[in-house]
């Protein structure tokens, strides 16, 4: 894993209540305490201004927007992750699995089963 994700993902770990994170003082902390409602509803208000930006990109021929509301929406992903004890690491095994398998039969696999 990216040396970056890795060290995001423990700094988010590190939020969680149980390890002492502060919503005073730490953004991380305040959604965690907050609860999974408004984890969601963060990914929910990302991914719509991922949709925008990418929108607006196409407008405006230029795309950097798009680079700040995709890493809002990863961040934002991984702490809905931690907050049900899932990694990151696991999201890439998942995608290494798919490796070289076409989403195509990938599909029509699933239509047969
Ligand atoms: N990568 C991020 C990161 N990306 C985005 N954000 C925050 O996510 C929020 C995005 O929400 P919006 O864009 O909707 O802005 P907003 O209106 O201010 O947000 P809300 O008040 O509606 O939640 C902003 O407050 C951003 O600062 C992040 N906050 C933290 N991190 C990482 O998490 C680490 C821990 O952060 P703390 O827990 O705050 O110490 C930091 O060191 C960073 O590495």
């Amino acid at each position: 894993m990216s040396t970056t994700l890795a060290r995001l993902a423990q700094t988010i770990e590190s939020r969680k209540p149980e390890h002492g994170g502060d919503p005073a003082t730490s953004y991380v902390a305040k959604l965690f305490s907050k609860g999974d409602d408004a984890i969601l509803k963060k990914i929910g208000e990302e991914a719509t201004e991922t949709v925008m930006a990418a929108k607006d990109a196409r407008v405006s021929g230029d795309a950097s927007g798009l680079l700040y509301e995709v890493a809002d929406l990863w961040f934002h992903s991984m702490v809905l992750l931690a907050k049900f004890d899932l990694t990151p690491q696991q999201v890439l095994d998942e995608l290494a699995r798919r490796e070289g398998l076409s989403g195509l039969a990938e599909k029509a696999a699933r239509k047969d089963a």
